[in-house]
């Protein structure tokens, strides 16, 4: 049996349709990708086309990754000269050959959001523009969107003629790129235009790629934008042996400039566009797909598509509502221990998707504290990211000038003036005295080599002792709060205006309201308590490399993806419809995001699980939310409604309400909870006592100063030899005494 007599006809159809324009528009989990590899196999094997000669594009590096795995199988020997990669990478290749036509060197930097901050604020000084009115970040949008469209400065002017703003704009777009190519830098919407402006003046060029690339694939087309679709217009034109493969009810980057247009536009630039359409789905059960459709079709502008499965019908959908976010993790984490200790998954079946990568952070911490492994697609543990480090580091300087590390990422945190010399001179003066980084900035004045620029120190320094003097007498979070107003860190971000600096924001209100929930559910609740509560989970980053492990990741990510088991977090108006959606005029947002939840539903197998809260801490306040308008879309009898599990005892209401705000190791500890709802066993007897040195893998060597009972483990405080005083659960601390 040859691999393509596993396809249905109308995939067989697109796979040996080889020559000429193909467009394959077709529902979710219908074989898309699958027919794209498919079809690099067939070439390969049955027409004998060079592997050399196929070139396939996705969006996202997993993505990528994951096509690559799929070829590498289907075709073995020779796969690897097949050209598969995500658009910017695609270009990045190309631009290091041929960048210096366009007056670059072929050394060029690509810059990152940090660099083009930085040089659009020299050039807003350089011209005089006042950053009040247009602020940075929200330039650099404007000058992306333009970038998306394929319009240069020049065109931009043209554009705007006439209208002030458009014109002001017009003059720092042509300052700002003429500072990237005086610094041979290029940002990352100018990996596309560049290569397509290089790909124009330069038919050699495009010629040579054209005959490389005879096969060209693109996976989720749906989702490219007027440049994307220029490149690999161009890169086509010569054979026209493009493939394009996508669904409309799954464009979810409007914001980032996709264009549903250029599928219309597809058969017009490729008159004569072979189309298929896919209509079975392989991935889904009846169930699954059924709440699919009824969500989607309530959207007004869509191709109506009649999607099927012969696959079983399989369980109902969950739908599970509850009191607080703490009990809904809660929930998600015992239910995915309980079906991968009966066997029915593995922890690698098992995703968690959420609205906003903020959400992650209480997942994070029941799986932690559940000893499950799991990693993060497309982003960084919650502990782990830039913001939520500084803030850390504020209150832990306020707390302990002692850590070193952390008063030095935040001595410039915001920017001081404090350059590298100072801070050098003043790291050795510490070292030469035997004194903390701290002590000496304090003394910073008596330090004979810094001469006035101690100067630029004491500010720093008066403002942490102010800090200090403060946290005596007001909550943590009042003084996280203080912190974070002196600092100007969320009107920066919020001047910023992106989606990144608004996922920042998002993750600055998620650490408020650990705080809050900290001191909630804490008897006498202090600053050096919560950060030795952080620590607990902030230190241990997933445990091992295994590869079976749940994973977590945004709806934007799981595009493309499958798992067997899916859950759906936060499915509540003013998160999923997210708040801006639904205070949004425009109803095509709100179409974007059902988009987004038929994206979500799709990527769910055999089992899918939807969960929300009636009440949510955001920003520390506690919110009430409605269950997602996305739920009451789906028929009552797809659906099964479960009471989630009840605490055993009765509770009094104020006392329910606590339990409510109490993290996983508190729940434990009071009695409302059933220890033996844990799975995970407290480390029965340990092996060493207080006194003992022990070792940990990544902390090194250290000596136990206390050992306490925390209920579901022992705790063990570690004071170690490297890094200091650690607090960690014995169970996955795995110390060895030695
Ligand atoms: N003819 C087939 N026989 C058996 N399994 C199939 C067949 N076609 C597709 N599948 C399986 O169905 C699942 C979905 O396929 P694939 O990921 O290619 O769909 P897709 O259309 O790309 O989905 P999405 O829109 O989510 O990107 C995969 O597990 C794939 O192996
Ligand atoms: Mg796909």
């Amino acid at each position: 049996m040859s691999i393509y007599d596993t396809l249905n006809e109308q995939q067989k159809d697109a796979v040996l349709h080889t020559e000429g324009p193909v467009l394959i528009l077709a529902g979710a989990g219908s074989g898309k990708t699958r027919v794209l590899t498919h079809r690099i196999a067939y070439l390969i094997e049955e027409k004998g086309v060079n592997p050399w000669n196929i070139m396939a594009i996705t969006f996202t590096n997993k993505a990528a990754g994951e096509m690559r795995e799929r070829v590498d199988k289907l075709v073995g020997f020779g796969s690897e000269s097949i050209w598969v990669s995500t658009f910017h990478s695609s270009c990045v290749r190309i631009l290091r050959r041929y960048i210096d036509r366009l007056g670059y060197d072929t050394n060029f930097v690509i810059y990152d959001a940090d660099d083009q901050k930085s040089v659009m604020k020299d050039v807003c000084k350089r011209l005089c523009v006042d950053t009040k009115t247009y602020k940075e970040k929200a330039l650099l949008s404007a000058i992306s969107r333009a970038k998306d469209e394929l319009i240069g400065p020049e065109q931009f002017e043209l554009d705007h003629r006439g209208d002030m703003n458009g014109e002001r704009i017009a003059t720092i777009y042509k300052e700002y790129q003429k500072v990237l190519k005086h610094n041979n830098a290029v940002d990352f919407d100018d990996l596309i235009c560049l290569t397509v402006e290089l790909f124009k003046n330069n038919p050699d060029v495009l010629e040579s790629y054209q005959d490389r690339l005879r096969y060209i694939m693109v996976d989720e087309y749906q989702d490219t934008n007027t440049a994307q679709f220029m490149l690999v217009s161009l890169l086509a034109s010569k054979y026209k042996n493009l493939c394009v493969v996508g669904d409309d009810d799954q464009s979810i980057y409007k914001f980032r400039g996709a264009n549903i247009a250029n599928i219309l536009n597809f058969e017009h630039v490729f008159p004569g566009a072979y189309t298929v359409k896919l209509e079975q789905n392989y991935r889904s059960t009846k169930n699954i797909l059924k709440v699919a459709n009824s969500v989607i079709k309530n959207n007004q502008s869509r191709k109506e598509k009649s999607l099927w499965t012969n696959n079983p019908e399989g369980e109902p959908i969950k739908l599970r509502q509850f009191t607080t976010g703490y009990e809904e993790a809660d929930y998600v984490v015992r239910n995915i221990e309980k079906r991968v200790s009966t066997g029915e998954f593995h922890y690698k079946d098992c995703a968690i998707l959420y609205r906003t990568n903020a959400q992650s952070r209480m997942f994070e911490e029941k799986l932690l504290m559940a000893s499950i492994p799991y990693r993060i697609i497309g982003g960084v543990n919650f502990y782990a990211r830039k913001e939520i480090k500084d803030l850390l580091a504020y209150l832990k300087t306020v707390d302990n000038a002692r850590d070193d590390l952390a008063v030095r990422r935040i001595i410039n945190v915001p920017k001081r003036g404090i350059g590298a010399t100072t801070l050098t001179r003043v790291q050795e003066y510490a070292g030469e005295h035997g004194i903390s980084f701290y002590e000496a900035l304090k003394g910073a004045s008596g330090i004979p080599s810094l001469g006035r620029s101690y100067m630029k120190v004491e500010p720093f320094v008066n403002f942490i002792q102010v800090l200090k003097s403060k946290a005596e007498h007001v909550s943590v979070k009042e003084l996280l709060e203080e912190i974070i107003e002196e600092t100007g860190y969320m009107r920066e971000l919020r001047a910023e205006a992106t989606d990144e600096a608004l996922s920042r924001l998002e993750n600055i209100d998620e650490l408020i309201s650990k705080v809050a929930a900290y001191e909630e559910s804490t008897e006498n609740p202090t600053l050096s308590g919560f950060l030795a509560d952080v620590a607990l989970v902030a230190d241990i980053d997933s445990m091992d490399d295994s590869d079976d492990h749940v994973t977590l990741m945004t709806l934007h990510s799981a595009k493309g993806l499958e798992f067997p088991n899916v859950y759906m977090a936060g499915m509540e108006d003013g998160v999923f419809p997210s708040y801006m959606t639904v205070s949004s005029e425009d109803p095509t947002d709100l179409e974007e995001e059902r988009r987004l939840c038929y994206v979500g539903i799709t990527r769910a197998m055999r089992q899918l699980t939807m969960t929300c809260a009636r009440q949510r801490m955001a920003r520390g306040e506690i919110q009430y939310n409605r269950m997602s308008r996305f739920i009451k879309e789906i028929p009552e009898e797809y659906l099964s409604i479960g009471q989630p599990a009840k605490p055993k005892t009765e509770l009094n209401q104020p006392t329910k309400r606590k339990l409510a705000f109490q993290d996983a190791k508190n729940a434990f500890k009071s009695k409302a909870l059933d220890p033996k709802q844990f799975k995970v066993e407290k480390a029965g007897s340990l092996d060493y006592g207080v006194g003992d040195t022990v070792k940990h893998i990544k902390f090194g060597v250290g000596i136990v100063e206390s050992i306490t009972d925390g209920g579901r483990d022992f705790e063990v405080t570690v004071n170690f030899d490297k890094c200091g005083v650690k607090k960690m659960f014995a169970g996955f601390a795995k110390l060895k005494k030695i």
